[in-house]
């Protein structure tokens, strides 16, 4: 049996589901797109191919295996995208909770199954149906949760907006000895770089005490300047909106000194160094163009 626990984004990883671009399928139509950054590359015929993808995976895999993490891969389903496993559930404390997703990625639960038998059946939550929540948008931190939330009355028409209200009562309810803060995001069906898709597209926590963070992808500013007065400005690592757009927020960590990162973010690779972290470069920027990038593909299980 797996002893779930997941109360940060840092602590060291020991088990992990890692999505998987296997019979990931034939580029989509325009139409079928969820986020614009994949319509973006559609459009543009450069939307990237899976041989590129599996091949970007393997390196992370490489990577997870050399700090010995136990990493479970989802039962591949043909012709769907399963490489974002973060969006169809996550753990917080000793709970899974399944996420209800988009219902174009409803099926990606389904390759998760025989993970879920190695859990207790009292320790998987499945929130009700009007609760609209994905994983990119939860970060437990210490004793607080951040929630990436979209609540405006057009919440409906933006494809881009997956985490309501409802989740954020949701989520108190169920976790009540935690502060849950949420964050209204900046939405876009159409601008990648004016369209946080998930919190973790324009904030992450690293290390002991440091966060990568991106104003512009914050409706409320001072919802924005809350992280950077909770983090301390100096221990912020600030993005642009072209940086945002190439993901930088999104990279993962394996501990509180290691985090695996995209080989072409030379700035925040830098960054990292500089303040001793242990930076594992890999190439991910073909992923990268459907709006998701390290973080997103990890489903976390158990951090000590
Ligand atoms: N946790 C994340 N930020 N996930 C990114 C998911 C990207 C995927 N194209 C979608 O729109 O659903």
């Amino acid at each position: 049996m797996l002893k779930l626990n997941v109360t940060d984004e840092t602590s060291r990883l020991r088990s992990v589901v890692l999505g998987t671009a296997e019979s990931s399928g034939p580029t989509p139509q325009a139409e079928e797109a969820y986020d614009p950054k994949s319509l973006e590359h559609i459009l543009a015929g450069t939307y990237p191919v899976e041989t590129d993808m599996i091949r970007e995976m393997d390196a992370f895999v490489a990577v997870l295996r050399k700090y010995n993490v136990q990493v479970f891969r989802p039962k591949v389903i043909t012709d769907c995208n399963q490489i974002f496993s973060r969006d169809i559930a996550f753990v917080i404390e000793d709970k899974l909770i399944k996420a209800n997703i988009l219902p174009d990625r409803e099926e990606e639960f389904q390759a998760i199954k025989y993970v879920l038998e190695k859990i207790k059946e009292d320790q998987i939550i499945y929130p009700p149906k009007e609760v609209h929540i994905e994983g990119g948008d939860v970060m437990p931190w210490k004793e607080y949760i951040f929630i990436g939330v979209y609540t405006g009355p057009e919440y409906a028409s933006y494809i881009t907006a997956r985490t309501n209200n409802a989740a954020v009562d949701f989520i108190k309810e169920k976790f009540p000895n935690k502060i849950v803060k949420s964050f209204q995001l900046r939405k876009s069906n159409t601008n990648a770089r004016e369209n946080a898709l998930h919190l973790d597209c324009c904030f992450q926590p690293i290390g002991k005490d440091m966060a990568i963070l991106h104003e512009n992808g914050f409706l409320i500013e001072e919802e924005y300047q809350w992280l950077l007065d909770y983090f301390g400005k100096d221990k912020v690592f600030e993005i642009t909106k072209d940086e945002m757009y190439s993901m930088m927020s999104n990279v993962f960590s394996i501990s509180p000194t290691v985090v695996v990162s995209e080989r072409n973010f030379t700035r925040l690779n830098n960054w990292l160094r500089d303040r001793g972290f242990t930076v594992e470069e890999i190439p991910y920027a073909e992923i990268a163009k459907q709006e998701g990038l390290l973080r997103c593909s990890t489903l976390p299980l158990v951090r000590e």
